[in-house]
């Protein structure tokens, strides 16, 4: 035997991590492409890492994306407290493993593919090899310019790492030409693609490979499960999970619009009572999760498209795996043997308003009786056709648009619902102190439209062209609560402990800094109950400085928890209260910036809000802020860093790299949110 065979591994396991499926799907192809190719290959979630014996195995491929504010996805928690702590003990713990790691993440976000790059750190200290290098996709301008490569880069590099069990089979090659789509119905939208590039093309290269069917609905009169309480809205087996963590039934106590009709956007405020639940176990800063359906027009709209009758929908069946060596994907792996009906996974198991992905669309392919549409939907999931992918995704199609868009597609809902990605909860910050005992919560209805333009449309031909047209879009969670505000009705929720430290320490008097525009000023209103009475239970020596600043559009119009502010402001709790309207006359009103508080009274800042543009501004803002302050005070320079600048300042580099130092010593927080 060579060296190099000895060392090449017979089994490769393919883990992943995932907020909010991407990673979930891309690993799981990467998973049915190994088996296809001959590996013995095995496919987890990171959390998993127990079960599957983490610490033996030898080569192992990570997709792993990163949400929040550059932070591993939720499904990996246990994961990495165990890692931290095996590779803090032991620097060779590792030595056997060699790895893969394809990264997701979006360069709009400060921490660009943070958990791809902590995990590669964590598990070269302990001594592992990576065999192939780290792959990091920007979801911001499209994962597959990366992805795909990536993987096809893998397949070269695995024959020598590990071993085959049998030869895998090559891609296959196809041909084309040009459309514009049909309208649909009501609850559909009509999409509008360029497929002229189609045209000049003689093959379609680069498609993926159509994903294996797994599973199989099967039907049967024997079946039988409990029924719900008629108040309670909620996925039929979420319902009575018990334990710790687990979800549980919430009353809509109260719902109030707090915005004017004027205002540009709808937000709601709303009082769970939480009968007796999560007593004890949640501080202001927390946040929830909320169980959502997808609206039940469109599942009425998609029954009818796949041509499934209201009796066959409602009827109980159990997800059989078709083939017994792979596994179903995650979000159906329970109904192997929990019966459920069509309709229940439609309502509440997929996303049938995800961005669509390359591998959907190209089992979308292979259900088309007619060769134009097969090819249409080949070429969106091929390199060749990224621009129009790039346009199919900017227009936000939910799968049914895009079933209108391909009339004869034929795809039946077992395989629908095992090609579309897991239906995630929402998650929402609480804007109650504990003493409440109810979670309030305020968020914005989630509604817009998108400007859709004829590709084909030129200035000097109008009589061809599509006028420019709008797509109507609505989010999934936030429009059903608002149909539930005023009806008495139960739904699941499950308490999201902040992790990251996004808390008032309690009773401190450290000067405290907040900034939360928009609905992002939420937990500061917990924040500052917690402050009132600590204040009025006389635990803190004086009153600490706290200065807030929000922002929205309006004075008038959506200037969220005005009275509660003013309030607070007007009883000192809150020292100083910084607004800005930015669509009112005169708007551009500076208010003064923290610098004194910041450097000199090592004030904490909290930020909350919307992660792609406001995190990333106020980040370079405080950076700003660092700099400037050290011009005029130079003695400062030594507080923050070790050496200061050429000039004898503080650079920017140097600047953002004290805010993240802050953000580790949990001095500087963030709370970021889609
Ligand atoms: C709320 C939120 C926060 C995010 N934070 C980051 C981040 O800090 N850094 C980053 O590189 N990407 C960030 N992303 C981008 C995701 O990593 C990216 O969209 C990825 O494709 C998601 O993969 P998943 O569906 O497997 O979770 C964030 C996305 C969301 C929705």
């Amino acid at each position: 035997m060579t060296e190099q065979a000895a060392f090449v591994d017979s089994s490769l396991a393919i883990l992943y991590a995932s907020q909010t499926g991407n990673a979930e799907s891309i690993s799981y192809n990467i998973y049915e492409e190994a088996v296809k190719r001959g590996y013995a290959a095995t496919w987890h979630v990171l959390d998993d890492h127990e079960k599957l014996g983490f610490n033996s195995l030898r080569t192992v491929v990570f997709v792993v994306s990163t949400t929040g504010d550059g932070d591993p996805p939720d499904n990996s928690t246990k994961f990495w407290r165990v890692l931290r702590k095996t590779t803090r003990s032991n620097k060779t713990a590792y030595t056997h493993l060699r790895y893969a790691i394809l990264g997701l993440g979006d360069t709009n976000y400060s921490n660009f593919c943070n958990t791809a790059q902590r995990l590669d750190k964590q598990l070269q200290a302990a001594g592992a090899h990576a065999f192939y290098p780290k792959g990091l996709a920007d979801d911001g301008t499209g994962l597959e310019e990366t992805v795909e490569p990536w993987i096809d880069g893998l397949w070269a590099v695995l024959p020598a790492v590990v071993q085959r069990e049998t030869e895998g089979v090559d891609e296959a090659t196809e041909a084309i030409e040009r459309m514009a789509i049909e309208p649909a119905n009501d609850v559909s939208q009509q999409l509008v693609l360029d497929f002229t590039m189609l045209a000049d093309l003689k093959a379609i290269t680069g498609a993926p490979r159509a994903p294996a069917a797994l599973c199989r609905i099967a039907h049967s009169e024997d079946l039988a499960r409990g029924s719900l309480p008629p108040d309670l809205v909620c996925p039929p087996w979420l319902a009575a999970q018990t334990g710790e963590g687990a979800p549980f039934a919430a009353r809509i106590a109260s719902a109030q619009l707090i915005t004017s009709p004027e205002a540009l956007k709808r937000t709601w405020l709303m009082d769970l009572d939480l009968d007796g639940h999560a007593h004890g176990q949640w501080q202001a800063g927390d946040a929830f999760n909320v169980y959502a359906p997808n609206s039940a027009e469109l599942v009425a709209a998609l029954l009818a498209r796949l041509g499934v009758s209201a009796e066959e929908a409602a009827r109980l069946a159990l997800v059989e795996p078709v083939d017994p060596k792979l596994a179903l994907p995650a979000h159906l792996q329970r109904f192997t043997a929990e019966p459920v009906s069509i309709c229940d996974l439609l309502t509440w198991a997929v996303d049938l308003s995800a961005a669509p992905r390359k591998q959907t669309l190209r089992a979308l392919a292979d259900c088309c009786a007619e060769t134009a549409d097969r090819d249409r939907l080949l070429f969106l999931s091929s390199r060749q056709g990224v621009q129009t992918f790039n346009e199919l995704r900017r227009q936000a199609p939910t799968v049914l648009d895009i079933l209108h868009a391909f009339a004869s597609c034929s795809v039946t809902a077992g395989r629908l619902v095992e090609i579309l990605p897991a239906l995630q909860p929402r998650s929402y910050s609480i804007c109650s102190a504990p003493k409440d005992e109810r979670w309030r919560f305020a968020f914005n209805v989630v509604e817009y439209s998108l400007e859709v333009v004829d590709p084909f449309s030129t200035a000097e031909d109008s009589s061809t062209s599509l006028a420019p047209a709008k797509i109507n879009r609505k989010g999934i969670c936030t429009p059903w609560l608002e149909e539930l505000a005023k009806k008495d009705k139960r739904i699941l929720v499950a308490l999201r402990p902040n992790i990251n430290g996004f808390r008032l320490p309690e009773a401190e008097t450290r000067p405290v800094i907040m900034v939360g525009p928009g609905t992002g000023v939420a937990p500061f209103i917990g924040f500052l109950q917690q402050r009132e009475q600590e204040i009025q239970e006389g635990r803190l020596g004086e009153k600490p400085f706290a200065w807030l600043f929000f922002g929205c559009r309006h004075y008038a119009y959506d200037y969220l928890f005005q009275s509660e502010l003013e309030d607070m402001h007007a009883k000192q709790v809150l020292t100083r209260l910084s607004t800005c309207f930015s669509r009112d006359a005169g708007a551009r009103e500076r208010f003064g910036v923290p610098r004194y508080l910041l450097v000199e009274k090592d004030a904490m800042v909290f930020v909350c809000g919307d992660a792609k543009g406001m995190g990333k501004d106020v980040n370079e803002a405080l950076a700003e802020i660092l700099v400037r302050y050290a011009e005029k005070h130079p003695e400062a320079v030594e507080k923050l860093v070790e050496a200061p600048a050429e000039e004898g300042g503080l650079s920017k580099v140097q600047a953002l790299q004290v805010l993240m130092l802050w953000a580790k010593q949990k001095r500087y927080l963030r709370d970021l949110w889609a």
